[in-house]
C-alpha cells in the first residue's frame, strides 16, 4: 500500500513559538516546512475549528497539509476562553487573564493542544489531541510565550520551566506523541 504522508510535513502556522517547539520535540523524525497561510477561523467547537482551518490550508496550500490549535478551557468558565484564547490573552493579557478568575476560587483549567492532517484539498482531516491539567494562578517565571507565566502544572508554571521539561508534560507533547504513532503505522 502506498502512503500520501510525505517525510517533510507542511506545518502551517504564523505562530514562531508553537513552530520552534513543535519542532523541538519531534526532533529528527519529522521535518516540517513552514507556510504562514492567514486563515479566518470560524466559532465553534475546538474540533470544528481545528478541522476547518485545516480543510482551508490544505486547498490555499494545494498539498497534505499540518495545522494546530490551542486552547485554554478555565473549568470555572465552563471550559471558555477555550480555543478563543489567542483573543482574550491580546485583550486581556496574562494580568487580565488571571483577574477572571478572581470571583471563583475553582482555577483549574485545562491546556488543549488540537494537530489536524489532511492529505491535501479535500481530504477529511484527522485530529491528535493532548490535554494537560493546571490551575491558572498569578504570572511567575521568564520563560516560554503566551499563556506560560499563567498556568502551573505540578507546582511550576510552564515559564519557570526548563524547554526540555515543558516539552514533556505539554498538551503540545503529548498530541505529537498521537501524531507519531499514527504516522509510525501509516504504510509507507
Ligand atoms: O497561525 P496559528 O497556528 O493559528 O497560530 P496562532 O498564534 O494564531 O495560534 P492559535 O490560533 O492556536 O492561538 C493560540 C493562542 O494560545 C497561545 N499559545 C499557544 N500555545 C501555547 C503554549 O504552549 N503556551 C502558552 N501559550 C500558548 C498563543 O500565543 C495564542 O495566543
Ligand atoms: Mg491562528
Amino acid at each position: 500500500m502506498s502512503s500520501t504522508i510525505p517525510t517533510t510535513i507542511n506545518f502551517i502556522t504564523g505562530n514562531k513559538n508553537k513552530l520552534a517547539e513543535t519542532r523541538a520535540i519531534l526532533g529528527d523524525v519529522v521535518q516540517l516546512s513552514n507556510q504562514n497561510i492567514e486563515i479566518l477561523e470560524v466559532q465553534g467547537s475546538l474540533e470544528e475549528i481545528a478541522r476547518d482551518k485545516c480543510q482551508k490550508a490544505a486547498i490555499e496550500a494545494n498539498g497534505p497539509v499540518l495545522t494546530e490549535d490551542s486552547a485554554l478551557e478555565f473549568r470555572a468558565l465552563k471550559g471558555l476562553p477555550g480555543p478563543y484564547i489567542k483573543w482574550f490573552y491580546s485583550a486581556l493579557g496574562n494580568d487580565g487573564l488571571y483577574k477572571l478568575l478572581a470571583a471563583y476560587d475553582d482555577k483549574a483549567a485545562t491546556a488543549v493542544c488540537t494537530f489536524a492532517f489532511s492529505a491535501g484539498p479535500g481530504v477529511e482531516p484527522r485530529l491528535f489531541q493532548g490535554y494537560t491539567e493546571g490551575k491558572i494562578v498569578q504570572k511567575r517565571g521568564q520563560g516560554g510565550f503566551g499563556f506560560d507565566p499563567i498556568f502551573e502544572v505540578d507546582g511550576q508554571t510552564y515559564a519557570e520551566m526548563s524547554p526540555t521539561y515543558k516539552n514533556t508534560v505539554s498538551e503540545r507533547f503529548k498530541a505529537l506523541e498521537k501524531l507519531q504513532n499514527w504516522l509510525r503505522n501509516t504504510t509507507v
